[in-house]
């Protein structure tokens, strides 16, 4: 069943039209589908279209189905400076209004899980770059949504707590929850991503699973998706 159905014809910022083009796919339930592309090939900017944040695309972004949730996993971390880790746990259950009794076990569960227990009481401008990535993850993890959108959740963080978000992410793909998920970590990608987005220059250049892109892009069997991504980006010299 579909969760989302993305169809941007283009989108602009003030300065620059046509950043992106003709971007056309859905999220199905229990799907994790990779969106994957060079710097600047208009990820963020597809996200952010599916976010609202743009308002001046043309298309239409509709997540399906009645009262459908959704968390984002921004790529840099957002946060108060004077607040707690807690408290910023506490304003995301008061946003996505879960009951609080669900929301202290599940909160306890998460900070145990991704090592942060220590610093459940310190402000987050006094964490490393990986901690301050890993309380977005938790932020993210708090409401079980329908649909995850996230972008490049990988950067900075150390392989426990990659291996943590990677389990969560099956566990919640389980539960039906649709990920769609922006990285540059393309040999992760390629073993945990149902299906593939390769943007390049503001357009999708390929997509569908690893053997339909193969197919698409007159590779091998045993190509991977590091491969796929050279040939679908490859920018020609004048
Ligand atoms: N706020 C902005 N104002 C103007 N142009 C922007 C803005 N943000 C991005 N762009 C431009 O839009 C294009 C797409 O950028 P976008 O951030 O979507 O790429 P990306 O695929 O997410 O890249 P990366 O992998 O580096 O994060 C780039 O040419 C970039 O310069």
């Amino acid at each position: 069943m579909e969760l989302l159905n993305v169809s941007i014809n283009q989108a602009n910022y003030n300065d620059k039209p046509n950043v992106i083009e003709d971007i056309l796919f859905s999220i199905n339930e229990g799907e994790l589908v990779g969106l994957i592309g060079p710097n600047g090939a208009g990820k963020s900017t597809t996200i952010k279209c599916i976010l609202g944040l743009i308002k001046s695309y043309e298309g239409e972004v509709q997540f399906v189905g009645p009262d459908k949730n959704y968390s984002y996993i921004p790529e840099h971390p957002i946060y108060y400076e004077n607040w707690t880790l807690w408290e910023h746990l506490e304003l995301a259950s008061a946003a996505y209004d879960i009951p609080q009794g669900k929301f202290v076990t599940k909160a306890k569960q998460l900070i145990q899980q991704f090592q942060m227990k220590e610093v459940i009481h310190h402000y987050p401008s006094s964490f490393s770059k990986g901690m301050q990535q890993k309380m977005m993850l938790i932020i993210g993890l708090l409401n079980s949504p329908d649909v995850y959108i996230v972008d490049e959740p990988f950067i900075g963080l150390d392989p426990i707590a990659t291996q943590t978000f990677l389990e969560y992410l099956e566990k919640e793909r389980n539960r039906g929850a649709g990920i769609l998920m922006s990285t540059h970590v393309l040999d992760t990608a390629e073993k945990i991503c149902d299906r593939f987005i390769c943007m390049n220059q503001g357009k999708m250049v390929a997509k569908g699973n690893l053997q339909e892109l193969r197919n698409q892009s007159d590779m091998s069997a045993e190509a991977s998706l590091f491969e796929l991504f050279l040939k679908n980006t490859k920018v020609e010299d004048n």
